[in-house]
């Protein structure tokens, strides 16, 4: 059976475009992000988030991420402002790392790869569902938190990290209730924006990226936590699931906007 899609070097991300094509196109994500080149935009307004800790429903280990799921069958979590038109439903949010602390982000700011990004996904519900909403460019937004490794972690990282060792496994799922996400907040709402693409296939091109400048806290052991997990199902062999991120691809002439000067 043709090898389905992954990190590895059969089936990663330079041979994504042989079975989806998009991987190849003109509006791609991750970029590198270069403070020189971006543009400070003072029309940009500040972005807020109102979510429902009721929204959390279950953690999941798909064999390529760590993911909580949330109810968005109705405005219940949203995600407006910033460079966004309208409301926007939070749908799950999920993480990439790498296999040291030295990688693992799939943004990379002034040559800076961090140990891990943590990705809010949103939808556009003007249309319809999902599926709908990945047609649009302006269908889905994606709020990227970049994750380093200090002394003073975040306590509210520990709620999801905690849940690791329900879920070590492929197709490992669990519940994960009464989670507002806002609190993986940093302090300050700076923001770089562009337009991009989902950074997994098919990589449709439908993403108004929002990434925070400032990085939250993690400790190493809380590092060490997402590496546990295994791409692997139950009682097959360990293949450890670490380095599923997607690295830099052309920015091809998009501009940058920066919220901040
Ligand atoms: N690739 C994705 N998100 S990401 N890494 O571009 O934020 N997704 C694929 C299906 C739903 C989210
Ligand atoms: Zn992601």
């Amino acid at each position: 059976a043709q090898s389905v899609w992954g990190y590895d070097s059969d089936n990663g991300p330079e041979r994504w475009h042989e079975n989806y094509p998009m991987a190849k196109g003109d509006k791609q994500s991750p970029i590198e992000i270069n403070s020189k080149e971006v543009r400070h935009d003072s029309c940009l307004s500040p972005w807020h988030a109102s979510y429902d800790p009721g929204a959390a429903k279950t953690i999941l280990n798909n064999g390529r991420t760590c993911r909580v799921v949330f109810d968005d069958t109705f405005d219940r979590s949203v995600l407006r402002g910033g460079p966004l038109a309208g409301a926007y439903r939070l749908r799950q949010l999920h993480l990439h790392w790498g296999s040291s602390d030295d990688h693992g982000s799939e943004h990379v700011v002034d040559g800076v790869r961090y140990a891990a990004e943590l990705h809010m996904v949103h939808w556009n519900p003007k249309h319809g569902n999902f599926a709908g909403a990945l047609k649009q460019p302006d269908g889905v937004a994606v709020v990227g938190i970049f994750l380093k490794v200090g002394k003073t972690p975040k306590p509210e990282m520990k709620r999801i990290l905690e849940e690791i060792d329900n879920i070590k496994t492929k197709g490992k799922e669990a519940p994960f209730q009464h989670f507002d996400p806002s609190i993986l907040f940093p302090k300050s709402r700076d923001y770089w924006t562009y337009h991009g693409s989902f950074t997994t296939p098919p990589c449709e091109e439908c993403i108004t990226w929002i990434l925070l400048r400032e990085p939250i806290e993690v400790s190493p052991d809380q590092m060490a936590k997402l590496r546990s997990l295994s791409k692997n199902g139950e009682n097959e062999p360990v293949n450890p699931l670490v380095d599923n991120w997607r690295p830099p691809q052309p920015v091809k002439g998009r501009i940058v906007r920066a919220s901040f000067k």
